[in-house]
């Protein structure tokens, strides 16, 4: 598979537009991890849309991103924030939604409309999308599922994949390129099941990644993988090859940051480096 070209005439906007709908009260890290990770995949702009809060946290650690605040409501964004969000979207943006937007328990809050109205929206659109985490479990809960399309990757881990499919994990785990295929078929999208040898499958053909270690196991690393698949699809990686692609390079991250850190030590937030050196060792 092909690094995305990088031609010497460029400018940020040859090299595509991230819009991430991260983070909450209690997860405002996801919200970093996922920005940051798209931008070291070679994203030429970022836009994080989140609550305030989230955004003074994220901020002073990212100068890099450009920000959008978000209406809140208790801990995560409220109703109006999707109005906010599809007036700041345009055609050829590539979206992400779900890293850490969960509402904290028994918290007023109006995420299943958000999450619904933002599917709607976007798909209408003809958006390019990774849902993920939260996005993903919402999603499950819905009756009337909006109606997602081939440019979409959805990466759940194997619980999530158990809800979205209404099948125990132990069953995912048994049979998981089934279980990736059946998923990919019945909503329309590539989808993405994490865990060791991550599985990649469309309605026709499916890929196991080989890269990876046990030092992606911490919190937070599957948020750095939401944003390096944002980030090439910006990069105009069409999106089974960005699911393909985004987990082998999030998989030498990995193991590059291993070598350095230790299996025990590496930290999500130590990836989005290493996601820049397996950028480097795939260049060469
Ligand atoms: N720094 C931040 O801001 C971070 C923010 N984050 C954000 O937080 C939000 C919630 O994420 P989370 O990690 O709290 O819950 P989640 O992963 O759904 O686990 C819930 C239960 O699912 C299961 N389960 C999980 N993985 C499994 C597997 N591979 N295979 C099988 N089962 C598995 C397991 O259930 P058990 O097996 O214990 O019954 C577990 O107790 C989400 O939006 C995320 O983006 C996180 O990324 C962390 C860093
Ligand atoms: N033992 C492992 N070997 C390879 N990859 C792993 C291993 N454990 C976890 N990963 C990868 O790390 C990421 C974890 O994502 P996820 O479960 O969503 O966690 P989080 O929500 O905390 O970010 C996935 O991409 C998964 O494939």
């Amino acid at each position: 598979m092909q690094l995305p070209f990088r031609p010497s005439d460029s400018n940020k906007f040859t090299f595509g537009n991230v819009l991430n709908m991260a983070g909450s009260l209690n997860y405002r890290g996801a919200a970093y991890l996922s920005s940051v990770s798209a931008l070291r995949v070679g994203a030429g702009y970022v836009t994080l849309a989140a609550i305030p809060p989230v955004i003074e946290s994220v901020a002073s650690q990212l100068p890099d991103a450009v920000y959008l605040p978000l209406p809140q409501c208790g801990s995560t964004m409220a109703k109006d924030a999707v109005q906010v969000i599809l007036n700041r979207f345009k055609p050829g943006t590539v979206c992400s939604l779900g890293c850490g937007i969960s509402a904290i328990e028994d918290d007023p809050h109006d995420l299943p409309f958000v999450v619904h109205a933002l599917l709607d929206g976007l798909m209408k659109q003809k958006a390019s999308l990774v849902l993920d985490a939260d996005g993903l479990n919402i999603f499950a809960t819905f009756d009337d599922k909006p109606k997602l399309s081939e440019r979409c990757v959805m990466t759940p881990h194997p619980k999530e994949l158990s809800r979205l499919l209404n099948v125990s994990v132990e069953e995912i785990q048994k049979n998981r390129i089934d279980a990736a295929r059946d998923a990919s078929k019945r909503f329309g999208t590539v989808v993405l099941l994490k865990g060791h040898r991550t599985v990649v499958a469309n309605g026709n053909e499916f890929r196991i990644n080989d890269t990876g270690c046990s030092a992606l196991a911490k919190a937070g690393s599957g948020d750095c993988l939401t944003g390096i698949i944002a980030g090439l699809l910006a990069q105009k990686v069409e999106p089974f090859d960005a699911a393909v692609f985004g987990a082998k390079i999030h998989g030498i991250a990995g193991e590059l940051a291993a070598k350095k850190l230790s299996d025990y030590g590496v930290l999500a937030s130590d990836l989005p480096r290493y996601i820049a050196k397996a950028m480097l060792q795939l260049q060469h």
